[in-house]
């Protein structure tokens, strides 16, 4: 006899149908996303996940499985972008579904950097940062008011090497530090060991430990924020406390700096004295004049940091480059007088010289991630809502299809010569992509240059030679957002009496 149909039976029929449903759908979406790695149930790629230089292993997933590689992770989709062409079509041409970023409950929420522009979600208050950053640094015009600030820092970076020609790394720092905090602030920095700087290093260094993949449960767990600081186990919790403070300091002390400056009328015209002495300023825009000049700080100091070491460690590498460079400088600027902006334009190779930095090892090689606001397709696949999009930089500068030879050091390729066209200009993909590009790209492209062009023309870089013997050097980079040189040795030495003399002339 059949037994008659229960409550709990309907129920738990309509459960097995609501599953059976839930996995064809997903299997079937699945099947139009882009191909990638196969994952474990639930935790989809996450042990696949790279531990370090994760853009040379995207890069590789690119050759096996096609240019756009789709991985999740616990749930969380995510789709890598290895050509340049992808990354154009989506996130410069479909911008305004592509420009939000994802959140980052440690970094982000629990510490608040979510106020620094890099991680503030797609809304009004990232158009308020990028329209007052527009105003100061938006174009080629806005940022010539500044080659007075970058000339005469750029001598000043000469002076520190003279002086402390063994210490690169940190003449590089303080010369980065100083540029962006004249601008940002009208603040001239200490020689030894500046506040500013010291406390911007600090909130740098958390910053790149807070958002470090996997660093915080929290960020898998993202209910975890609500624990007690007390709890057991809730170390985090503290830990975000006290970088938040870092990171509140970072924003408030310079902006206390100028606005003491600015009641005795003593201020240095700058980002922030501009805006706070032109703005109306209504409930909140002060806040946000506050946190985009702290935006500024963030996305500027570290990042020309980067390039100028890797334009040292190019010109070690590639002496032959170097002395071309140099020979360049000489014809057309002389050994009168350091090289300056107006000589630009009459410089080819060193302007060569400059791409070749910023595509040999792009400072960002996964430039920072952008999260896809509603469901879109592509060439055949779904790319669903939420996805977080990286654009492979590294892969777009070093794709050999578009840069033969990509390891080759080679500012011939952006020339002219001999009837051959230039290859694609690499600030056209390292500085990322549609209405996140990087508001610094032309401060940055200005200020690297004339590091550039002055380095060359007063100093040689050389091998360090030890016992008479010649160290060679090994160029390796950090993982993360920002990837540095790791330190390396070399000897840099004035090319002549009369570029030292020079060097000392203003
Ligand atoms: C070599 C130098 C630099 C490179 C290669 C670089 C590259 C980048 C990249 C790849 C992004 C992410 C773009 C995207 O999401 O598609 C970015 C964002 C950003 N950059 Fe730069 N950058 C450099 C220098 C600077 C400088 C000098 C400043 C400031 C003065 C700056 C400020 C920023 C800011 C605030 C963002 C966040 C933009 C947003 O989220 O809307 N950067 N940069």
């Amino acid at each position: 006899m059949i037994r008659p149909l229960t409550l709990l039976d309907i129920a738990l029929a309509t459960l097995a149908v609501v599953l059976l449903k839930t996995i064809i759908t997903r299997s079937k979406q699945r099947a139009r996303y882009p191909p990638g790695p196969k994952g474990l149930p639930v935790i989809g790629n996450v042990l696949q996940m790279p531990k370090d230089r994760e853009w040379l292993t995207f890069a590789q997933w690119g050759e096996q499985f096609g240019n756009i590689v789709y991985l999740s992770l616990l749930g969380q989709p995510m789709i890598i972008l290895n050509s340049a062409k992808d990354a154009v079509a989506l996130l410069d041409k479909r911008s305004s579904i592509y420009s939000d970023r994802p959140i980052l409950y440690m970094g982000g929420e629990l510490i608040g950097w979510k106020y620094i522009l890099g991680l503030t979600p797609y809304g009004d208050r990232f158009r308020e940062y990028r329209r007052l950053m527009a105003k100061f640094i938006g174009g080629k015009t806005q940022v010539e008011r500044h080659f007075p600030v970058m000339e005469q820092e750029a001598t000043s970076f000469l002076k520190r090497i003279l002086r402390r020609p063994d210490d690169l790394g940190a003449n590089i720092r303080t010369h980065a530090g100083a540029i962006i905090l004249k601008l940002a602030y009208g603040y001239t920095i200490r020689e030894d060991e500046d506040p500013f700087v010291t406390l911007a290093d600090r909130a740098m260094a958390q910053f790149t430990e807070a958002t470090t993949p996997g660093a915080f449960l929290v960020d898998v767990f993202p209910l975890l924020r609500h624990m007690p600081a007390w709890f057991p186990g809730a170390s985090f919790k503290r830990t975000a406390q006290e970088w938040s403070d870092t990171l509140n300091s970072m924003a408030d002390v310079p902006h206390a700096f100028v606005k003491e400056q600015m009641a005795k009328d003593t201020e240095v015209p700058s980002f922030t004295s501009e805006l706070l002495r032109d703005e109306k300023l209504q409930e909140g825009q002060e806040f946000n004049i506050k946190w985009s000049a702290a935006s500024l700080y963030a996305g500027g100091a570290d990042t020309t940091v980067s390039s100028i070491h890797t334009f040292f460690l190019t010109m070690l590498l590639f002496p032959h480059v170097q002395k071309r460079a140099q020979a360049e400088i000489d014809s057309v600027v002389g050994t009168d007088r350091l090289p300056t902006f107006e000589d630009r334009a009459k410089l080819p190779y060193v302007e060569g010289v400059l791409k070749e930095v910023l595509r040999w090892h792009p400072i960002g090689p996964l430039g920072l991630p952008h999260r896809l606001a509603q469901d879109d397709t592509y060439e055949g696949h779904l790319f669903p809502k939420g996805a977080i999009v990286i654009a492979n930089i590294w892969k777009c500068l070093h794709d050999p299809d578009v840069y033969p030879n990509p390891s080759d050091f080679d500012p011939t390729r952006h020339l002219s010569e001999n009837g051959r066209s230039p290859q694609p200009d690499p600030r056209d993909y390292c500085f990322g992509f549609g209405r996140r590009i990087c508001p610094g790209l032309h401060l940055a492209d200005t200020s690297i240059w004339i590091t550039c062009a002055t380095v060359l023309a007063a100093f040689n870089i050389e091998n360090v030679v030890e016992n008479g013997r010649v160290i060679d050097i090994v160029p390796e980079y950090t993982s993360g957002t920002i990837s540095h040189p790791k330190p390396f040795r070399c000897s840099i030495k004035p090319r002549s009496t009369r570029a030292e003399a020079l060097i000392f002339s203003d």
